[in-house]
């Protein structure tokens, strides 16, 4: 019998299976459709202070191998999605939910974090530090001077769990660099990764780019980035503490790459593009095909080989 409940930072979830922040998590009908499916449970959009409606359209598309985004944060306001998860954590058998922030400057970070603080929220807070899609903002966690002032700052006012979503890295002395910064901190996890940032679709019938913001500049998502998302979650299980969670984000299509990022070293699992593709019910083929490989290898347990990867 295959048991497919995930324990993270002494929460126990059904499944290691959720929503990436940015799919299907913009409204509470999106939101009520992810607690309705099979996922283990749920992230908001990243939140600004204030409603934000984003960068122009066609903004999303959908790709063969993936996704390319350029988004631009548009969201209903941190007030909304606070509502929402403090509404529902007061239910029966609603799993412990994930709260996303991501302000347009460190002040509006710590101005949220400040307000999340002081409210009764059980959950954890992920404060998204790798939005590739504001024009003219840096990604911050790609400025790890930027990123070390923002956890000292938000580490002495936030007292609630907080986990940190970051981009891709791609240089083994980058993950030494980031990782020694992120050990120094009480954080309950990493989120890795965000979308790759700033890739550029062309169709080369209508010779055009596939989104309008930023000249067709656009956070890519699915099959394109799973080796890199897989890397990115090895390279930190390797490195940071063990009092340090990791959600593997990136590439999911099939439970297979589930296992494949368990096997890294992830504790949770979001599924971002293929969840855009085939809607709330993809968690439900997720968990019954990562089901089936556990099956098919005699594993049990998600600790039967989670962190395990073999090496050559
Ligand atoms: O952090 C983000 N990553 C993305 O790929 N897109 C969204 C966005 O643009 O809102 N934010």
């Amino acid at each position: 019998m295959v048991n497919l409940s995930a324990t993270f930072q002494n929460h126990t979830f059904a499944n290691p299976l959720m929503n990436a922040s940015g799919v299907h998590c913009y409204t509470t009908t999106q939101l009520d459709e992810l607690l309705a499916s099979s996922a283990g449970t749920l992230v908001t959009k990243s939140a600004t202070m204030a409603y934000r409606q984003g960068n122009p359209k066609p903004r999303y598309r959908s790709l063969a191998l993936g996704s390319i985004n350029s988004m631009g944060l548009p969201n209903e306001g941190l007030p909304y999605y606070l509502d929402y998860v403090l509404a529902k954590q007061t239910q029966a058998d609603v799993p412990t939910l994930f709260l996303s922030v991501a302000g347009i400057s460190m002040q509006e970070d710590l101005d949220m974090l400040a307000q999340v603080d002081q409210s009764d929220f059980n959950g954890f807070t992920e404060l998204n530090l790798s939005c590739p899609n504001v024009p003219g903002k840096p990604q911050v966690a790609y400025d790890f001077e930027a990123t070390e002032k923002m956890l000292d700052s938000a580490f002495k006012l936030f007292h609630k769990p907080l986990g940190v979503k970051l981009p891709p890295y791609f240089d083994l002395a980058q993950f030494d660099i980031v990782a020694k910064i992120l050990n120094q901190y009480p954080l309950a996890y990493i989120n890795t990764i965000n979308s790759v940032g700033n890739g550029l679709y062309i169709d080369v019938d209508s010779e055009t780019v596939a989104i309008k913001p930023k000249g067709g500049f656009g956070g890519l998502g699915g099959a394109y980035v799973l080796p890199t998302a897989l890397a990115n979650v090895h390279a930190f299980r390797q490195r940071l503490n063990d009092s340090i969670a990791i959600i593997g984000t990136g590439g999911v299509q099939t439970g297979a790459d589930v296992f494949a990022h368990i096997l890294a070293g992830a504790d949770l699992v979001q599924v971002g593009t293929q969840l855009a593709k085939d809607g709330p019910d993809v968690f439900a083929r997720l968990t019954q095909e990562l089901s089936d490989v556990m099956a098919q290898k005699d594993y049990h347990n998600l600790s039967d080989f989670k962190n395990n990867l073999k090496e050559l």
